[in-house]
């Protein structure tokens, strides 16, 4: 009997080695598993089933209810369903008496290894011995009770002798078989997750693309992973089992032992980068090493994971090189400026054009300040609030045109482009790229100097002439002064370059336009038409058209004059004339391009009357022009072949005794006969004739007065002499008048000089100091015209008079005109005030003379007293008088 038993256990062992065998089996199919478990659930229920204990025929024991209570528990339902189907129908088939009760023990340890199970699934029970025998205890309690539905007999025989073993053999059996099966059962699930961590590894390290290598403390390849093979020295299973020094050059093997000395001295990560000669090639990695923590062959060992670089250090080295070679171009590329700037203004970056440019060496320039290098001071608060504004919003100051300074304070044009760079880690910068664009700019001042101005001669051209006439054309009608335009054009011009080239024809045109610079005022136009052409615009000429005209033709003269002079042309001495057209600008009526044609005609009038002369457009200006020029002439030549003389006017008293007389110059002209002052006296103060006639008249009425000294008739005569301005302006004036006066022996106390107001208008203070100069000798002033002009009251009481001249205007008039009345008594008065005496010129009648004496008038001139009348018919006059 206990042979059966133990047999029984061995088939349970068997059970429990087949069931583990299965399993493991089908573990990628675990419904067939299951399948097959409970078909060795059953096969060995059946074996157990065949070799039983038989109490009695058709009564028999074995282990089935151990068996299938373990496949319930571990199996689950269809192991234990197939196992109890395979148990029952052996049963059924092996019959007897006992076959019914056979199939409940069956169905009984089936289900309550099932109840087992859920039990467990719950939680509620484990499988540890002691839940494992009372459940065992429970199940073949349960198993006898059912026994006794066996044959009273069998019932019988079982409680007396069967039972107790029975319980005593397969409760430990199912405790038994209940912990192996347990066992089996944890060492699949160590299994499986043993199989599920490696399936991970094994798939986390394929996918890393680095070298993972386990290393011992001897050097030796306990492990190499590896996607391929181009990143390890030889294939992997070559390498696993030899050492670092079997395949490394010795001194890359040591520093590698050192490395995993170091790593396991310390039980820290080690890194290290270094250089191998793969299969691949000479590659380059980052490597790093970690103590493994358990000991490999009795050795301890690292894992040592390499990482390819060589990639990342080409492209790192390939940056380097670019950025180097950026750096380098940046540097070295001439004509564009670089240059860095901090936020505060100070230079950070200076390239070798930015010191050609500005002046500054790298060394000067970077840590200045931008606002002291190159900006000038007049824009620094504008470079200085536009450099905020970009540091503020990022913003970059717009490129354009700068004019900026260097070293040397020469100022350089530059267009300036900025970038706003802000590097992480770094300070943001402005980056200014400069272009130096002064060749540009000199180049376009010179086209638009070019346009405007010709070439050879500097002198404006055409365009700008006529840009100037249209202004003048605008302008002048305002000021009401006179513009005249003259055209001169070179006589035989053509020949010369004919004859000596264009080169010399150059060197003509360039003397020539020099000397009409020379000829004209700041204020005034010379330009060249082309060719032997120019112009002369003459500004600010009188608002009288003849005096204008005047004006203009002794500048044409002039002119005339200088190119007259020879030119000294490549060695040899030419001769040139030119001839003028002149016109004068109405400023109402003509275009430029019509005063152009004026002046164009009117030259080639001058061209047609014989060269080197001039010629007025206008022929009525043309004739008063000739009219004057012969007057002129004319006036000279009367001054040579002594034409003028003298009338003497008498100047009487109160009394009407004749106290003195006027000097009046006439000229006897040939053929005009008697030419009054009017007539000659403006022409001779333009033309400078004044000096010398006025010398003369001066000369001539002292001598006569001096004459008058020696006869006691005449010697208690003043003369009044009239001086021009132009002539009391000369440098020399008091000299001349002291030098006649001692000359002819006159009495400079009978002398008076008459000025006009007009003299007083801008000389005032060099009229006073030779007014003085001759009063000092004894001299008298008179003020002629008085009241006609502008003289201030103020001037007039600085002047050291002696004689206020009432003129004929006023007294003509007033009688009729009562502010010409009030004008002549407040001249009086003001004489009286000022302590001057007073005389009214042009008293004609004896109402005149009753006006004049009522209001306090002591001194008369005029035809009521004597016209101006000849030294003879004067002196009988003064005798007649007496
Ligand atoms: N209608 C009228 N006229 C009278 C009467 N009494 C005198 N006159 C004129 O008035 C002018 C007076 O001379 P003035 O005011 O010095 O004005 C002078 C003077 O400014 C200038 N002048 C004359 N002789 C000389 C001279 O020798 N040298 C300079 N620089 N200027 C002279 O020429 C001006 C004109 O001289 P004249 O033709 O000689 O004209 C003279 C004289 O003939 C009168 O009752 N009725």
């Amino acid at each position: 009997m206990f042979i059966e038993l133990v047999k029984g256990v061995a088939l349970l062992l068997a059970l429990c080695f087949l069931h583990g065998f299965n399993i493991r089996v089908w573990r990628q199919h675990p419904w067939v598993g299951q399948v097959f478990s409970g078909l060795i659930f059953g096969g060995i229920c059946v074996v157990g089933m065949l070799t039983p204990v038989v109490l009695m025929p058709g009564v028999i024991f074995d282990a089935r209810s151990v068996v299938l209570s373990m496949a319930g528990l571990f199996g689950g339902p269809l192991v234990a369903g197939i196992a109890a189907l395979m148990a029952a129908t052996g049963r059924l088939w092996l019959g007897g008496a006992g076959a019914e009760v056979g199939l409940m023990v069956i169905g009984l340890c089936t289900a309550l290894g099932l109840v087992y199970r859920e039990g467990r699934a719950r939680g509620r029970l484990g499988v540890e011995p002691v839940t494992l025998a009372v459940f065992g205890l429970l199940l073949h309690t349960a198993v006898i009770a059912l026994f006794q539905l066996l044959p009273s007999e069998a019932v019988q025989r079982i409680n007396q002798t069967l039972a107790l073993p029975y319980l005593l053999t397969f409760t430990p059996a199912t405790v038994v078989l209940g912990l192996l099966l347990h066992d089996v059962e944890q060492r699949m699930a160590t299994e499986r997750a043993l199989t599920g961590t490696a399936a991970r590894l094994h798939a986390i390290t394929q996918a890393i693309p680095d070298v993972l290598l386990v290393l011992d403390a001897q050097g030796r390849y306990v492990e190499v992973l590896s996607p391929n093979d181009s990143a390890l020295v030889a294939s992997a299973p070559v390498l696993v089992g030899q050492r670092l020094h079997d395949v490394l050059p010795a001194e890359q093997a040591e520093r590698f032992m050192a490395l995993i000395r170091d790593t396991l001295q310390s039980g820290q990560t080690h890194s290290v980068e270094y250089e191998m000669q793969t299969l691949s090639g000479l590659r380059q990695f980052e490597g790093r090493t970690q103590p493994l923590g358990v000991q490999v062959g009795g050795q301890a060992a690292v894992v040592f994971l390499a990482r390819d670089i060589t990639k990342r250090k080409q492209a790192e080295s390939a940056l380097r090189e670019s950025e180097l070679r950026f750096r380098s171009l940046l540097r070295n590329i001439p004509s564009i400026s670089v240059q860095g700037y901090l936020q505060d203004g100070t230079t950070s970056y200076w390239n070798q054009a930015s010191e050609q440019l500005y002046g500054y060496t790298a060394e000067e320039a970077i840590g200045a300040n931008l606002l002291d290098l190159i900006i000038p001071p007049p824009m620094r608060n504008d470079v200085r609030a536009h450099m905020q504004h970009m540091f503020a919003t990022g913003e970059v100051i717009p490129a354009g045109e700068l004019q900026l300074q260097r070293k040397d304070g020469t100022p350089v044009h530059v267009f300036s482009s900025h970038a706003y760079i802000q590097v992480p880690g770094h300070p943001p910068e402005m980056f200014c790229i400069d272009i130096d664009i002064s060749g540009r700019k000199a180049a376009e001042d010179e086209a638009r100097y070019l346009a405007f101005y010709d070439a050879l001669t500097q002198l404006p051209n055409r365009r700008l002439l006529v840009d100037r006439l249209q202004q003048v054309l605008v302008n002048g009608a305002r000021s009401g002064l006179t513009t005249a335009v003259l055209f001169v054009d070179l006589d035989n011009f053509k020949t010369l370059n004919d004859t000596r080239g264009h080169e010399v024809g150059d060197l003509l045109l360039k003397d020539v336009a020099q000397r009409l610079r020379s000829c004209v005022r700041e204020q005034d136009t010379v330009a060249r038409l082309g060719g032997d052409e120019f112009v002369v615009v003459l500004q600010n000429l009188s608002s009288d058209a003849p005096e204008a005209a005047a004006q203009a033709r002794a500048l044409g003269e002039l002119i005339l004059a200088q190119l007259r002079q020879p030119y000294e042309l490549a060695g040899h001495e030419h001769h040139f004339t030119a001839s003028i057209g002149v016109t004068l600008l109405n400023h109402q009526r003509d275009s430029v391009d019509e005063v152009l044609k004026q002046a164009d005609m009117a030259m080639y009038r001058a061209k047609d009357a014989g060269r080197n002369t001039l010629r007025f457009f206008d022929p009525d200006m043309q004739q008063a022009v000739n009219r004057r020029a012969l007057l002129e002439t004319e006036l000279h030549n009367g001054l040579r072949r002594a034409q003028f003389l003298l009338l003497y006017q008498p100047q009487v008293d109160s009394q009407g005794r004749v106290t003195g007389a006027e000097a009046l110059v006439r000229w006897q002209h040939p053929v005009q006969g008697m030419v009054p002052p009017s007539e000659f006296i403006p022409l001779a103060e333009e033309s400078g004739l004044i000096l010398p006639l006025g010398q003369w008249v001066m000369e001539t009425a002292l001598r006569q007065q001096a004459r008058w000294q020696q006869d006691p008739l005449f010697a208690h005569l003043s003369l009044a002499i009239n001086v021009s301005a132009r002539q009391f302006l000369q440098d020399d004036f008091v000299a001349q008048v002291l030098a006649l006066v001692r000359q002819t022996g006159a009495n400079p106390a009978q002398i008076k000089l008459e000025l006009t107001e007009s003299l007083l208008l801008d000389n005032v203070d060099s009229v006073i100091s030779t007014m003085r100069a001759l009063k000092a000798h004894g001299l008298g002033f008179s003020l002629d015209d008085f009241g006609t002009g502008y003289s201030s009251l103020s001037y007039l009481k600085r002047l050291p008079l002696d004689q206020i001249k009432i003129d004929q205007g006023f007294v003509r008039d007033v009688l009729l005109d009562a502010s010409d009345a009030a004008i002549a008594r407040s001249i009086i008065a003001l004489a009286g005030s000022l302590g001057l005496s007073v005389i009214a010129e042009g008293v004609e009648t004896t109402a005149h003379h009753q006006f004049l004496l009522a209001h306090g008038c002591q001194a008369f001139q005029g035809y009521l007293f004597g016209r101006p009348l000849t030294l003879e018919d004067f002196e009988s006059r003064v005798r007649q008088g007496e």
